[in-house]
């Protein structure tokens, strides 16, 4: 699924959305007629029903399954780093690449714990996008060749696909992509991310408010918004939301920086996420305004704010359980259970 010659890069991912699927109404009317047989009370399970049946809606199965899922992680680069808008040095994207090859990060605890599958895309770290505030992350063509390869994240049969990020200052360019997807001003949509002061929140909104008046009169066109204020990493994930979809994978999206790079899809196509859930509501204070512009609610709340799809990966446990409650539970007559009284 690579940009073909057919046209601008951007045309192919236009394309794409145009030919999306949608969801499987037979596997939805199996799975709520198998639920209502299930030995429990209608509805007891809650949202754990939901995810079964949203499972079951965009595999396009009957019985929804979750044998290989995947936690993909995309690493980038940040030239706006340079304006000191991260508690940490640009360094550390590097270093928590080679830490997650060696297991050593949160994430690689939260796979072993939940036996979910691990890959790490490496976003060519020696070249930095471009200053969103003097200039565009990315070139068009740019832009584009990492959609196409984000796509690489939904091969190897895989049935759940988790999507989370590495990146220094990518808590700004998410908040600028927000920013020129939703509009308000920047300080709408700044937070600490690693961890900045107030005074560090204040320059990192100033810094977003500059990126926004270097772009302004080029933010209609949300994928303009992406490669001019985004990062390799957003467009990473973005591609890969779109693979998922045309492969009929369910997507669970981590928190602030992920789910800005998911929104970019939903401004083009305001069905483009209904494969996807939301792992968990970041402690990053824009994220609940980002998904209340989107009308979705999260999975978990745990007060977390790490990144590198940790949020996600938890909620694939839920994920993980709610196929299996599924797909493993007795029937009222299989069990001989007796049914509600009249
Ligand atoms: C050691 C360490 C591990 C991380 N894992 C994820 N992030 C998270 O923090 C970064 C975004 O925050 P900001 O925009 O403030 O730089 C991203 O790399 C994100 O995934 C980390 C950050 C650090 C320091
Ligand atoms: O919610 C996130 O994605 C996030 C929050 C802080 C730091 N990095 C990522």
């Amino acid at each position: 699924m690579l940009p073909s010659a057919t046209g601008l890069p951007f045309d192919d991912i236009r394309a794409l959305i145009a030919a999306m699927p949608s969801a499987d109404a037979a596997a939805v009317a199996a799975v709520r007629a198998r639920e209502a047989q299930l030995t429990k009370p209608a509805g007891s399970l809650g949202r754990m029903e939901g995810l079964a049946e949203w499972l079951s809606a965009w595999q396009g199965r009957e019985v929804p399954e979750v044998r290989r899922p995947l936690v993909a992680i995309f690493a980038g680069n940040h030239g706006v780093t340079r304006h000191g808008i991260s508690a940490f040095p640009s360094s550390v994207t590097q270093q928590m690449v080679e830490n997650f090859a060696a297991g050593g990060a949160a994430i690689n605890q939260i796979c072993i714990a939940y036996d979910l599958g691990l890959k790490v895309f490496d976003l060519a770290l020696d070249l930095p996008t471009g200053d969103i505030t003097v200039e565009p992350a990315l070139d068009e063509a740019a832009c584009a060749a990492t959609m196409a390869f984000g796509m690489e994240a939904t091969a190897g049969g895989i049935d759940l696909l988790v999507l989370g990020e590495m990146g220094i200052g990518n808590t700004t360019v998410a908040a600028a992509v927000a920013a020129g997807l939703f509009g308000g001003p920047a300080t709408d949509w700044v937070g600490p991310g690693t961890g900045l002061d107030a005074e560090g929140v204040a320059h990192k909104a100033a810094i977003v408010q500059q990126a926004l008046a270097c772009h302004a009169g080029h933010l209609d066109d949300p994928l303009e918004v992406l490669r001019r204020l985004g990062g390799r990493e957003l467009a990473a994930i973005a591609g890969a939301i779109l693979a998922a979809r045309m492969s009929r994978i369910p997507v669970l999206i981590d928190g602030y920086v992920a789910t800005a790079a998911a929104a970019v899809l939903w401004r083009l196509d305001h069905h483009a996420l209904d494969h996807c859930q939301f792992g968990h509501l970041s402690a990053e204070p824009a994220h609940g305004l980002l998904l209340a512009k989107l009308g979705r609610k999260p999975l978990l709340d745990l007060g977390m704010r790490l990144g590198e799809g940790s949020g996600a990966a938890l909620a694939a446990g839920l994920v993980k359980a709610a196929a299996q409650i599924h797909a493993g539970m007795a029937t009222f007559a299989q069990a001989g259970v007796s049914g509600r009284s009249e």
